[in-house]
């Protein structure tokens, strides 16, 4: 492998992917038998990638971000060879490793052995090299007597596991991983990270495809951005997946508006500005402290960012209004400082007298994990009564000890009815909030503990005159 860095291993020139879209099989018998004068005569031209171009260093990490079908499979396929572009010039000088989506690469009907012989010699070993590799192969994979077995018979766990094994081991230039992996079970998942950061360290030239904002800014060191087939977005991982989380949670409306601004930026190269990201990054002064200051500077409003799943209960005589975080000085915010104060808070609107009243929040990951919540009181310690027509402010204030990423928020009122408490109104996905990554965090993992690391040399060599 060489040594330069700065040589590039991929280059896409203007490439352009065109898919024909019949309305019928009939259309493409007759797309088929047309002189070639008419050229597209019975299909429609759907534009899956749009004038392409970037050039990848060698040892470089890429992340490919983007909505559903916005081209980054089919960008995969172009760079892999699988797919020959419509326009353009693709360059690739190295042997790619591929993990693509399930079903590419090995014949369902011959077992997991031959798949492996057959799978290596294809990406470029010779029998004896696989066959050194064999046991290391299997090992890895860990599907026991499945080896043997079709993989047809697989299940798409098992099959991830297989294909990620052979991708490893055969020494690749360039890996290239297409969310693949998400199909495996999370200890496999890690397990195979690990193996793609070491991959990465030797100098592989890894291009990943991924929705987890985590995995990119953590993984790759520079990230682009698709949408309808074009680089909306190319540049540092952080920057790209804040823009592709505006994009992401635009409402309907905006989302044309926000992928032009994008386009112009990008084409016109204008820098980000700190308040269109809200990446200012003024991080907390020690990291792992909690700061109690008076407001968070950093942390902004982006009036597009609003959950789509947001669920609202049959209200049983009461009704949420307007759930938000605020700062402690009361500004509106949903972009938010890790290790910072903020209020949650929303008004209550009682149509009925209620009786034993308390009100509650959840705080939950994208996948829907309840991370915390908590109660307004008690049940013993509960408003005993709220009059018909009442209007009661609920607000909680907590300390965001949060890695960055997204996270959603319930809302919710319980009373007594009849013998037990019930749901008077609720929210779910109330509303969103994101945490702004902090390049100071010394926590890992979704939440800040407060960890206070003592390490004390308990011996140390002396040092001879
Ligand atoms: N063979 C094909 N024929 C016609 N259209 C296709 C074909 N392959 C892909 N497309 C279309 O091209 C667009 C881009 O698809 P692609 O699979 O590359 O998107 P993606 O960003 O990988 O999506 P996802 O995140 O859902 O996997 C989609 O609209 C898809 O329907």
């Amino acid at each position: 492998m060489s040594s330069n860095s700065d040589e590039l291993i991929i280059s896409l020139d203007d490439v352009s992917k065109m898919f024909p879209i019949y309305k019928s099989p009939h259309h493409r018998l007759l797309q088929m038998f047309s002189p070639p004068r008419d050229k597209a005569r019975w299909y429609k031209q759907f534009w899956a990638l749009r004038n392409i171009s970037i050039d990848i260093p060698r040892g470089e990490t890429i992340g490919i971000v983007g909505r559903n079908g916005s081209g980054k499979s089919t960008l995969l396929q172009v760079i892999c060879g699988i797919l020959s572009p419509t326009g353009g010039k693709v360059t690739v000088k190295g042997r790619i490793a591929a993990l693509l989506e399930l079903g590419a690469g090995f014949n369902p009907e011959f077992t997991g052995r031959e798949n492996v012989f057959l799978n290596g010699t294809v990406l470029g070993l010779s029998r004896e090299e696989i066959e050194a590799r064999f046991d290391e192969i299997a090992a890895f994979a860990d599907i026991g007597e499945y080896i043997d077995q079709p993989v047809k018979s697989y299940s798409s766990g098992m099959y991830v596991r297989l294909a990620f094994a052979v991708a490893i081991h055969v020494t690749p230039e360039i890996l290239i991983v297409d969310e693949a992996l998400s199909v495996g079970d999370e200890a496999f998942q890690r397990k195979c990270f690990a193996r793609i950061n070491a991959l990465r360290d030797s100098g592989v030239t890894v291009l990943f495809v991924s929705h987890s904002a985590g995995i990119v800014t953590e993984l790759c060191n520079r990230a682009l951005l698709l949408d309808r087939g074009e680089i909306i977005a190319l540049g540092s991982p952080r920057e790209v997946v804040a823009k592709y989380h505006k994009l992401l949670f635009a409402p309907q409306e905006k989302v044309a508006e926000i992928r032009g601004a994008l386009r112009r930026e990008t084409q016109e190269g204008i820098a980000l500005s700190d308040d269109f990201l809200g990446e200012s990054l003024s991080a907390p002064e020690s990291p792992g402290s909690f700061v109690q200051e008076e407001d968070s500077g950093a942390s902004y409003l982006d009036e597009h960012m609003l959950p789509v799943s947001t669920v609202h209960y049959v209200n049983l005589g009461a009704n949420i209004i307007d759930p938000h975080l605020e700062t402690l000085s009361g500004r509106r915010v949903n972009v938010v400082t890790a290790e910072h104060d903020y209020i949650y808070t929303y008004d209550v609107h009682f149509s009925e007298s209620a009786v034993g009243v308390r009100f509650g929040l959840m705080v939950k990951t994208v996948s829907g994990f309840e991370i915390g919540g908590g109660a307004s009181a008690l049940q013993q310690d509960a408003i005993a009564v709220i009059d018909r027509g009442t209007r009661i402010k609920a607000s909680f204030r907590f300390t965001c000890r949060l890695a960055a990423g997204a996270y959603f928020l319930n809302a919710g009122v319980v009373g007594l009815v009849g013998e037990g408490e019930t749901f008077l109104c609720r929210q779910v996905d109330a509303m969103m909030f994101r945490v702004m990554p902090d390049p100071n965090r010394l926590a890992t993992g979704l939440v800040n503990l407060g960890i206070d690391p003592k390490i004390e040399f308990l011996s140390m060599r002396e040092v001879e005159n």
